[in-house]
């Protein structure tokens, strides 16, 4: 299976329309791949808060037109990162959108956390509340978005539901890189699980990026990894591991569910 992530700069002085223009051309460029990645909000960069509202979107709005046509004329899977979702009877979401290779939409996720504690999206948008997984030929897709990325037990229900390749788009800061790296192996060796997470490069809103999009394997080895700037990430790998390291290192049969609170004396 080939995997593309594209890791695009998110930067002041492109417009959203210029950008989403030269995204939908990428995508394209990627016809060959099975499957296309693209970063968190990445309209508006993820950290730029005052757009979220002005650059808001419904779930059918002119990102998904541009994505979902770029997907069936590049013919791929694509996991068209997120956008910032005008719900019409609620509030913001920050929602995912993948696509078939056919341009139909195979399924939105709304991200469950939301980051920034009591400021930015945290108080800007609503939480999701449904897990998302989707077939594909070969693999079962399991989704989240960035700070989701810090929420070991999603990622386990993901795999309780199916998930074999948990795929991440995100816009994480490079002051944070670290954690980025470390979170994105832990999650595939204790999933034993392909991670594919596709961050953004640049700086927008004042918060440089980390870049650093990464792909790992069920064993948790580091398949390929972008650097810093703007970079498209192509990856080759076999979805079967995911089935050989689960039989070889059954540590997920090893899981002791409903354990006892602990005692108090
Ligand atoms: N956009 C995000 O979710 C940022 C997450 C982040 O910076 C962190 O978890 O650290």
């Amino acid at each position: 299976m080939r995997a593309s992530l594209i890791q695009i700069a998110v930067e002041e002085g492109e417009s959203v329309e210029a950008r989403r223009g030269r995204v939908a051309s990428l995508v394209r460029e990627q016809a060959g791949a099975d499957l296309v990645v693209l970063p968190e909000l990445w309209t508006t960069g993820a950290f730029a808060y005052e757009e979220f509202g002005t650059e808001a979107e419904p779930l059918e709005g002119p990102t998904y037109e541009a994505m979902a046509k770029a997907a069936s004329d590049a013919g791929v899977w694509l996991h068209a990162g997120s956008i910032p979702e005008r719900d019409p009877d609620g509030p913001l979401y920050n929602t995912s959108l993948l696509f078939s290779p056919s341009g139909d939409l195979a399924a939105a996720y709304r991200k469950i956390h939301r980051f920034g504690f009591d400021k930015g999206e945290a108080v800007l948008m609503g939480a999701g509340s449904e897990l998302v997984t989707v077939r594909l030929p070969g693999t079962t897709l399991g989704v989240a978005t960035c700070y989701d990325l810090r929420f070991p037990e999603l990622f386990r229900a993901l795999v309780d539901a199916g998930a074999e390749t948990l795929v991440v788009p995100a816009g994480w800061p490079e002051r944070r890189r670290d954690h980025w790296t470390l979170l994105a192996r832990a999650r595939a060796v204790e999933n034993q699980a392909f991670v594919l997470a596709c961050g953004t490069a640049g700086t927008h809103a004042g918060v440089p990026q980390a870049g650093h999009s990464i792909v790992v394997d069920p064993w948790g080895q580091v398949l390929a990894e972008a650097g810093a700037g703007e970079e498209i990430l192509t990856v080759d790998f076999d979805p079967a591991k995911v089935a050989t390291t689960r039989e070889q290192f059954p540590a997920l049969k090893d899981r002791m569910l409903g354990l006892e609170p602990p005692h108090r004396v």
